[in-house]
């Protein structure tokens, strides 16, 4: 069993800060110590001094490969994870697909088929749910148990993933019994239909629409709802890519009340805004993303809500698409820009250089990064943490290095960044998956079918 030593590096959790060396035996951290207090030996020994030693990054929202507005997301299992592991994110969690008239079944096999063998790091399965039915819902019980323990439900795109209120009510019911997650999209889908047709009909076709249409009372109605139909449920309820102050308003309030209900929010809508969107020469469609980018004042109430735990979670929602070929198909009409944002890469970076800037302290990025997303979905212990017995799934970050982010050096299979040019205060330079190095000083050292599927517990978080 290969033993790797990391010495000298100011060791970060959720919980604490401290300078340790860390010993890790074949795939699992064995111990941390205070430097210099043990004679370990080491097949390999990592010299961490003036760095950060931290969890891999957890990224609980990504879509590679998905299907969406007749194109799919540009990276693949492969690009996707090799591109997290540059960004020093060692496990995403997917979001399986059940098309209507479909069982959940096969939409997972689907996105099985997809992942196995081709990951750089390790991964595991949302199911979205398009189609709420007697045996989609017992379906869900089965899931549950063999380690899809969240679901995805819509109140946006009607015709495409949306359910109405009665299905999501009896899909929280489900897992209220089950002791599943219901993640949440909040939109209203049916009044945003409405106002594109009325935007079209009006000659309103830029990508600024796209933001226009999709109103942050129409977020905060449908965020508000979905709360209420988890408390008739009596289930646990997370809210995914709020963008909204008015929608987190919902959220603060409900936790206020001692509701399990729980907030993610994204890199997109704490750095960038309707500015992005309104870019010209169609260049906004870059930006288009639902929920969408607000005006640049949300962004306080969306780091305050990271500062005070009314949001929880920063995940990227990864759904890269390409500005040639594929944002285009919204050239006139901007309800056709296929909806994502590429970021699998740029999260870890982003959030640490949000440290500098003094918007969340050190031990909040690991939180709110590798710690809680891992709770909240079951992979504790094991992920998001260092510890004896977890993953050595691990980070060097030098936070002395700087770089800019640039789609000319990213890895992720996209032709645009949506950070193009951002100076960033720190860099990976190595990260470890399971023990085995896969990124170290620029150079990629995994391969596909090293990352692992990982079957999930129900959420350690809300129970
Ligand atoms: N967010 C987005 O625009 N695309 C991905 C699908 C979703 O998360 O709703
Ligand atoms: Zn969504
Ligand atoms: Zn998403």
């Amino acid at each position: 069993m290969t033993r790797t030593l990391i010495t000298g590096g100011l060791v970060i959790t959720a919980a604490e800060e401290v300078h340790a060396d860390v010993l890790i035996e074949g795939s699992r951290i064995a111990a941390l110590a205070t430097p210099g207090t043990q004679n370990w030996t080491a097949d390999r020994v990592v010299d961490a001094t003036g760095k950060y030693v931290i969890p891999g990054g957890v990224d609980a929202h990504t879509h590679m490969e998905m299907p969406f507005g007749g194109t799919f997301a540009a990276d693949s299992f492969e690009s996707g994870t090799r591109a997290a592991a540059w960004g020093g994110t060692t496990t995403i969690i997917d979001f399986a697909i059940q098309s209507p008239g479909q069982s959940l079944r096969t939409g997972l096999d689907a996105w099985h088929a997809k992942a196995d063998g081709k990951c750089a790091i390790d991964y595991g399965f949302h199911m979205i749910l398009s189609d709420v039915n007697e045996s989609s819902l017992k379906e869900m019980d089965g899931l549950v148990a063999e380690g899809i323990s969240s679901f995805k439900l819509f109140t946006a795109y009607p015709g495409v993933f949306y359910s109405d209120d009665g299905k999501i009510l009896r899909a929280m019911q489900r897992a209220a019994g089950n002791g599943g997650l219901i993640m949440m999209h909040a939109e209203n889908g049916l009044a945003i239909d409405v106002l594109v047709e009325q935007a079209l009909a009006r000659g309103e076709t830029d990508p600024r629409y796209h933001g226009e249409v999709r109103k942050a009372l129409l977020e905060a109605e449908a965020t508000h709802r979905v709360i209420k139909l988890a408390q008739v449920a009596g289930a646990p309820v997370y809210v995914v890519h709020v963008s909204a102050r008015e929608a987190l308003a919902e959220i603060a309030r409900a936790r206020t009340e001692g509701l399990p209900v729980f907030g993610e929010t994204c890199p997109q809508y704490l750095f960038l805004s309707t500015d992005n969107l309104a870019e010209p020469d169609f260049e906004g469609a870059k930006y288009v993303c639902s929920t969408p980018l607000r005006p640049r004042e949300h962004q306080a109430a969306l780091w305050r809500g990271l500062r005070t735990n009314d949001l929880q979670v920063v995940s990227t929602d990864h759904c890269p698409f390409c500005f040639t070929g594929q944002k285009e198909l919204g050239r006139g009409d901007f309800s056709k820009i296929p909806n994502g944002l590429p970021g699998v890469e740029n999260r870890m970076d982003l959030l640490h250089q949000a440290v500098v800037d003094g918007h969340i302290s050190r031990r909040r990025w690991i939180e709110i990064a590798c710690a809680t997303p891992a709770r909240m979905f079951g992979l504790y212990g094991r992920k998001g943490t260092i510890a004896p017995g977890a993953d050595a799934d691990v980070v060097i970050y030098d936070p002395a290095a700087e770089q800019t982010i640039s789609a000319a050096t990213h890895h992720m299979a996209v032709d645009y960044s949506a950070y193009e040019g951002r100076r960033i205060a720190g860099r990976v330079k190595t990260v470890l998956s399971r023990g085995e190095v896969v990124i170290d000083r620029g150079e990629f050292k995994g391969r596909p079918g090293h990352g692992v599927y990982l079957a999930r517990s129900t959420s350690q978080y809300v129970r």
